[in-house]
């Protein structure tokens, strides 16, 4: 098989095979441990993943004018980066109307589809044995953190409550607080529980609304569920993963021969990270001409730090400069770790979720590519 059709069948597959590993990984007993390493609210998640079109768009487009230079061919290499930047705003439209919104005032497609098949903005605080609901967030630190913006907007609008309100909203505020206060089950009966959910989700909607996606949902402290939700991470990285890879085909050849061109300057530029150690130092300072003590602890001891911040410096200017293909492809690898944690995760979505994600972003990017496949063949 040629290479061509090998990465052709890369960059197809690739995104569906990590997803069905996660299930595999799932099915014979190993995603606990994938599982506990998932934080919803850690920095890869929040800084990375949740803002990866930014950074796959950064990268990507790096790379793309970094290999644009095609010997004696300018022409071309004007043709490829429009067609790139065609291929770019199409699913930069695509990324942007499936996760961030359609128009103004109108939510994006994977909210739609999650409304229109029953979901819903919840506000499910306490069960029915009068504790707080496990599944209202997910974890205390945001259930305390929703909680207490419940119990903000309640108590800004304190004064809007009629006569038949006032009874339940100061019960309400009285079990978030004691919640709040304590961190534990709050004295709410079974029988008052619904009705103070009931409560707080139509003050809730009445002054923070209309709650019709996930992202205003989320901010206002409630619980989107009910219908059917796109897995938005898993559209996202795959997303990603298919426009990195679709870009590599254009410049993956010339950018890889560069880089395995140079294989021992940079090799040369790693090993000098760690041939500042200060037992390395310290034994050649001593040598025919042995130095001071005072000198000796400054040389090893003091310079092999600075050594070590230079080497890594030019280390870092050489591949963001010179070699932005490694750059891309630790993204790449990101980016797949980030699905196949996805896919792990199995409480945060159903499979048809995972799958209608998956689909959502594969199909558009399935097109956009193989439209240009000829195109790219010639590359
Ligand atoms: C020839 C020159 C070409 C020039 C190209 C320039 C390239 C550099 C910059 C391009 C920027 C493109 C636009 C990218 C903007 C961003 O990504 S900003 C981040 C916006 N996203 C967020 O803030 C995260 C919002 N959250 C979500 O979208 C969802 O949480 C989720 C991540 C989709 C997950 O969905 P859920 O199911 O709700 O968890
Ligand atoms: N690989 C991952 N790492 C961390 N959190 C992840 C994740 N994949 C999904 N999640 C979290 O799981 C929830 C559902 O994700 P999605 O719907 O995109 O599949 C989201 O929570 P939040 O939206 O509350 O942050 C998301 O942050």
């Amino acid at each position: 098989m040629s290479s061509s059709k090998w990465f052709n069948a890369v960059h197809l597959l690739v995104c569906p095979v990590t997803v069905l590993l996660g299930y595999l990984i799932n099915a014979y007993g190993y995603g606990t441990a994938l599982q506990a390493t998932l934080n919803k609210d850690g920095l890869v998640n929040a800084v990375f993943v949740k803002k990866g079109w930014f950074w796959t768009s950064l990268v990507g487009w790096w790379c793309i004018i970094r290999y644009r230079a095609v010997p004696g061919a300018t022409g071309r290499g004007r043709r490829r980066i429009a067609q790139s930047l065609k291929r770019y705003t199409i699913l930069t439209v695509w990324w942007y109307v499936f996760t961030q919104g359609i128009w103004f005032g109108v939510g994006p497609i994977m909210d739609l589809v999650f409304v229109y098949t029953g979901g819903h903005c919840h506000y499910d605080v306490f069960d029915n044995a009068g504790h707080v609901n496990q599944d209202f967030q997910g974890s205390v630190t945001r259930t305390q953190r929703a909680l207490a913006l419940i119990h903000n907007v309640l108590t800004l609008h304190g004064d809007d409550q009629d006569h038949h309100e006032k009874k339940l909203w100061s019960r309400s505020v009285g079990s978030i607080q004691d919640v709040l206060q304590t961190a534990e089950s709050a004295n709410v009966t079974a029988s008052a529980a619904a009705g103070i959910n009931s409560f707080i989700h139509d003050q809730m909607h009445r002054w923070q609304g209309p709650l019709t996606t996930s992202a205003q949902c989320r901010r206002f402290g409630g619980h989107w569920a009910g219908g059917h939700d796109p897995s938005g991470h898993v559209f996202l990285t795959t997303l990603m993963c298919m426009f990195l890879l679709g870009e590599l085909r254009v410049f993956g050849r010339r950018a890889l021969a560069h880089l395995y061109a140079q294989k021992w300057h940079l090799l040369g530029m790693v090993t000098r990270l760690f041939d500042t150690g200060p037992l390395w130092t310290w034994r050649r300072c001593g040598g025919a001409r042995p130095m001071s003590c005072g000198a000796r602890l400054w040389r090893a001891l003091v310079e092999p730090p600075v050594a070590c911040a230079a080497a890594l410096l030019r280390l870092t200017r050489c591949i963001a400069c010179d070699h932005p293909v490694v750059v891309l492809l630790a993204l790449l690898v990101t980016w797949l770790w980030q699905l196949l944690l996805t896919a792990v995760a199995s409480h945060f979505h159903t499979v048809r979720e995972h799958i209608s994600g998956l689909l959502a972003a594969y199909l558009v990017t399935g097109v956009v590519y193989a439209r240009d496949a000829a195109a790219l063949r010639l590359v």
